[in-house]
Formats: C-alpha cells, structure tokens, sequence
C-alpha cells in the first residue's frame, strides 16, 4: 500500500471509530494537515448526525465549511466530545510531534479542550524516540533570535521556516538533532522561553488513542 492509501484506510477507521459518539449535539475537533483533510471527507458522508465541528486552522474550517459541515468558534460550545488530528510523530506512550503544517498552537488548544484526542496517522509516524522530525516552535516574531540561542542551549539547531506565517500571525522555528528521551520535561521548558507560543511536542495532553494504518490493517494503540 502506498501512504496515501494508508491515510485513506485510517481516515474511515477514525470515522468508524466515533460514529457511535455522534450524536445531534456532539461537536467533533478538527485538525489539520494531508490525513486531517481525508478525515474531513469521510466525515462529510455523517454531516446529518452532529451538531458540528471546531477547526484547529483556517484551511480545515474551509475544507469543513465547502462540504456543509457546520464549524462553530472554540468560545461559542461547552464541550468538544472527541478530537481527531494526524501527527508527525508518535512514540509508544502516545506523545506527539505536531506543527508540520504549523497549525500547532491551535491544534494544541482543542485537543487540550477535548474529552478524548484520537490521532490518526500511518506507520512512518510511530518512533522509538521522538526527535528525528524537527521539532516546531510557534514563536512571536521579535522574539526569533532570543528564543534560537535558548533552544540552542537545550541542545537543539534552530532553523527559521522562511515565508511562513501561522494563522495566528507568528512565526515557526523547527529545531533539529533533539534526541528527545523526556518530552513533559521537554515541552515544559520550551514553553518556559519568553517569546515562545507553543511548541510542537504533545506530551503533557498526549493523544489517548493512536490509529494506525499498516500494511496489515488499521491498529488501535491506547496509552
Ligand atoms: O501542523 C500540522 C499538523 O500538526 C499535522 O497534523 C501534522 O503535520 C501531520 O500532517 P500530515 O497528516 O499531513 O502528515
């Protein structure tokens, strides 16, 4: 199979997985990025059983809003019943890198809103150690050279992702050569840096459910 189909395969697996969650008033957490949009289309064939969705970026709520799918702002619902987002990297425990497309900060604020987080992904994604993806920072602008020489001290290469700007009007850094053995400590003290928005490691709110796509099927991994 190619990734492509394996995205494909997890995407229907994720919808199967919390059709039995839906419900008229059940609001479903969006993410972002290339399985996210599979996700979205699948999604679309049930649009008549939910209330409707938050979206964790601008590109997911207009994929959202072009299949009829109602999408409502986080601070207009009570609750999110799950969240379903891909990933950039997986270890066992379920902690994730995330911010590939950098849409981390807001996908960071509706997982951290969500009942249950199921993060879909295929088998390239799930590592023994997190680190070989560099790690994204969301950082404020001004801040770029000072937030560099402090992740430079944690070890890390800062590189400026160039001509990207987030939805939120910042900036990305994404931090190679982390050997990343500890990623609560880690993304704790990345969130400690003054001028630091968010940083790409879920690990205090990892995800509570992996589906992953293999060549031998769709596997369910829980913490
Ligand atoms: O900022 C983007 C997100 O964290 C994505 O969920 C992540 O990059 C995975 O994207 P994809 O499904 O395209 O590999």
């Amino acid at each position: 199979m190619t990734q492509d189909e394996l995205k494909q395969a997890v995407a229907e697996a994720a919808v199967a997985y919390i059709l039995p969650m839906l419900e008229t008033d059940t609001i479903v957490g969006v993410g972002t990025g290339s399985t996210a949009n599979l996700f979205i289309d699948e999604l679309a064939k049930h649009k008549g059983l939910f209330d409707g969705t938050v979206a964790s970026s601008e590109a997911s709520a207009e994929r959202l809003k072009k299949h009829g799918i109602p999408v409502y702002n986080l601070n207009s619902v009570d609750s999110i019943r799950v969240y379903v987002d891909g990933a950039d990297e997986s270890n066992d425990h379920l902690h994730l890198i995330k911010g590939g497309g950098a849409a981390l900060t807001r996908e960071k604020i509706v997982a951290a809103c969500s009942d249950e987080f199921v993060c879909i992904a295929d088998e390239s994604k799930l590592v023994k150690v997190l680190g070989d993806f560099p790690l994204p920072v969301e950082i404020i602008p001004m801040a770029r050279g000072h937030v560099a020489r402090e992740l430079v001290k944690l070890g890390g290469d800062p590189v400026y992702r160039e001509g990207v700007v987030t939805d939120n009007g910042n900036h990305i850094l994404d931090v190679y050569n982390l050997e990343i053995l500890d990623p609560i400590a880690l993304e704790k003290s990345i969130d400690g840096i003054v001028g630091v928005v968010t940083n790409g490691l879920f690990a205090k709110r990892s995800a509570d459910v992996l589906l992953l796509a293999t060549k031998d099927g769709v596997k369910t991994l829980k913490k």
